[in-house]
């Protein structure tokens, strides 16, 4: 499982479970801190007086080496005045005297006498004295250095030339009788006379420490274990890391001591002086701080009862103090359902949680006087969107989000229908809706609400024509929406179609009306001189006053409808037909030769005398005087072509009635019947 996967249970989201856990934490970690502090304070200050302490025996012990080796120079210069009773030469004197030095003997591994050349004379230990056949020494460093410079020596640690072990060697030049020079030494084997030996105090707290003797090269001199004679003390895990600091600060040789750093260890050095030797101590920190362990084991013991007893009083404490947390977190969940007061049921106090309380409160009320106040309009908005005479809606992102009740009225949907629903439902087809929005976003660009005219489709797929007009909420912000009004002009379209028919043709007939015909035949005339031949066809019903007069107005009317339709039924479908007015009617014969147009003009009158309208006086027929003008250079206006025929159907009504009569040519006519 991730880190991301993780969650956390559920009741770690509690506010109070965490602000209570986190107080014990925080005390398990302050008591922690304290007692790690407390413990760490304790093993440095006694690392601190060990240092002190080991540093100290360090010099002491560094100081009485540097006695000692004094000692032992003084206790052999002390042989050096018997020298000067017999003769260096001598050698039976010489083994006499060496043989005599039984207290020497005992501080030496060997005691010897060499004469200047080299030659060693006589040697003892601590049990006997002997006469070495040909050992001579006269090419080690000390002892050209004693016979050159006169003076007593100390070697540096080197192989002894008969043992081979690591000995140090004191000299002690000195003269016999005759003033001739003997050198008197003495060895120490340093792994049988450790140069430590009854220096190191032997206290139990000594019982870990491992201390050592170098020269100035860092050369062991004196170690418990004597593999390590004569190696580098960078090879002692224990001090090559002091050591190596030791070298970096230039090896002072310094009898008042130095502390040195080594991981885990505590490091002191002293010189000595003389040999101008480095006495090392080491002790391990842990060894130092064993007797703390127990200690520490108390605290902790201390600290996790101190523990055990103040969590559960501080985790009933904090429980207890958040406990308005609890009544607040309750108390805030029904704050809006209705369920308790506004102002009952809050924690009091003035603490923070006190005037969370206040504020929530204060929001409660205010949402009571909000929704009250919402409630209100919202009556007043349900009011206007169900009794509005218009439909009403408002739409958002091209889908409608309130509609009024006229609105669903009028598209034959429920609310539930058309709420949530793209525009484009309401539109007869795909092109309509994008028209429509493209004038409606060109006007709300030029600050204007739009208004136009558009079928709408109903629920049930039928349609009908609407005013449409939209606003949006804000001209320029119209994200935050567009109001609607939506009413149906069906009827208004009819009246006004009507009204255009009206205008333009006969209410009884049917037919085309005087100004429309009229209007044609402008057209006609204003093409000339270019026109296609046309004529114009005058027509009067002849004796129609008796139809009126016998059997009434109305057989009268029917008898001017079925002419009409008689007429109608003669013509071409392109050629109008008009009732000028009373028992008149004219034909506009468009792409018409004269000659055609007489022979329509007979047909049609001839039609006319075959109509026959019952009456209670049996069948009633009339007849038509009918006179044609063709278009001609001469007619310049509409009037002058209609004078034109009416004069030919006047000439035919003259001529007996019933009959066609053509317009004079140059005047209009057609240049005869
Ligand atoms: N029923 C009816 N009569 C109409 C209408 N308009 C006009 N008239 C009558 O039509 C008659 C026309 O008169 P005239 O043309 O003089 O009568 P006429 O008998 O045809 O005379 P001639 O043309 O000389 O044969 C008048 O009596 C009008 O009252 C109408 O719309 N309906």
């Amino acid at each position: 499982m991730t880190g991301r996967d993780f969650h956390w249970p559920a009741a770690f989201g509690s506010l109070k479970l965490r602000i209570t856990l986190g107080g014990i934490a925080a005390l398990v970690v302050g008591i922690g801190l304290i007692t790690a502090l407390l413990v760490m304070r304790a093993q440095r200050d006694t690392l601190n007086t060990q240092l002190v302490r080991e540093s100290s025996e360090t010099v002491r012990t560094a100081g009485l080496l540097s006695r000692q080796m004094v000692e032992l120079q003084r206790a052999l210069a002390s042989v050096a005045p018997q020298v000067g009773g017999i003769a260096a030469d001598d050698h039976g004197a010489v083994m006499r005297l060496i043989d005599s030095q039984q207290v020497l003997r005992q501080l030496f591994t060997n005691l010897f006498a060499a004469s200047t050349d080299g030659r060693v004379l006589v040697t003892a230990d601590k049990r006997q004295v002997y006469l070495p056949m040909s050992l001579n020494i006269a090419d080690r460093d000390y002892f050209q250095k004693t016979v050159r410079e006169n003076r007593a020596i100390i070697s540096d640690a080197i192989p002894g030339r008969v043992s081979g072990q690591p000995q140090i060697f004191m000299t002690q030049p000195a003269r016999d009788a005759s003033g001739a020079m003997l050198i008197l030494g003495g060895s120490l084997r340093l792994n049988t006379r450790d140069l430590l030996d009854g220096l190191v105090e032997d206290d139990t707290g000594d019982a870990a420490a491992l201390v050592v003797v170098t020269d100035q090269t860092g050369r062991v001199l004196a170690h418990p274990s004597h593999d390590r004679l004569l190696t580098l003390l960078s090879g002692e895990p224990r001090l090559a890391q002091a050591f190596a600091a030791w070298q970096a600060i230039g090896a002072p040789v310094e009898p008042t001591g130095i502390r040195l750093p080594q991981r885990g260890e505590l490091v002191s050095a002293a010189g000595v002086p003389g040999p101008d030797w480095m006495v090392w101590r080491v002790r391990a920190e842990a060894d130092v701080l064993a007797p703390l362990r127990a200690a520490r084991t108390d605290a902790i013991l201390g600290a996790v009862v101190l523990l055990a007893l103040l969590s559960p009083l501080l985790f009933v404490m904090l429980w207890r103090a958040l406990r308005p947390l609890t009544l607040l977190e309750h108390r805030a969940q029904h704050l809006f359902d209705g369920s308790l007061p506004p102002e009952a049921g809050w924690p009091g106090g003035r603490g923070e949680i006190g005037r969370l309380g206040d504020v929530l409160r204060r929001v409660g009320l205010d949402r009571l006087t909000l929704e009250a106040q919402n409630a209100k309009t919202m009556r007043k908005l349900n009011s206007v969107m169900s009794a509005a005479p218009v439909g009403i809606a408002f739409t958002r992102d091209d889908r409608f989000e309130l509609a009024s009740a006229e609105l669903c009225r009028l598209v034959a949907a429920t609310s539930q229908d058309l709420l949530g629903q793209p525009l484009r439902t309401l539109f007869a087809s795909d092109d309509d809706h994008a028209a429509f929005l493209k004038r409606e976003r060109s006007d709300f660009r030029a600050l204007q609400p739009y208004s136009g005219e558009w079928q709408l489709l109903r629920h049930d797929g039928s349609k009908f024509w609407a005013a449409l007009r939209t606003k949006p909420v804000d001209l320029a912000d119209r994200t935050l929406g567009t109001i609607w009004i939506v009413s149906d002009i069906e009827d208004q379209r009819a009246v006004r179609k009507q009204l255009e028919w009206s205008a333009t043709h006969d209410a009884l007939t049917g037919l085309a009306n005087r100004e429309a015909f009229e209007q044609q035949a402008r057209r006609l005339v204003a093409t000339q001189p270019d026109s296609r031949p046309a004529a114009l066809v005058f027509l009067d019903l002849d004796r129609f006053k008796p139809v009126n007069d016998i059997a009434g107005h109305l057989v009268g009317d029917l008898m001017l409808l079925t002419v009409a339709t008689a007429i109608a039924a003669r013509v071409r479908p392109g050629d109008l037909v008009a009732r000028m007015g009373g028992d008149e009617f004219a034909l506009l014969l468009e792409d018409c030769s004269p000659d055609v147009a007489m022979a329509i003009a007979d047909e049609v009158r001839r039609a006319v005398t075959e109509v026959a309208v019952p009456s209670t006086h049996g069948p009633l027929s009339v007849g038509a005087s009918v006179g044609v003008a063709a278009l001609q250079a001469d007619i310049a206006t509409v009037n002058d072509w209609l004078q034109a025929a009416d004069a030919a159907c006047y000439a035919a009504k003259s001529a007996g009635r019933d009959t066609v009569r053509a317009a004079p040519m140059g005047a209009g006519g057609t240049g005869g019947a």
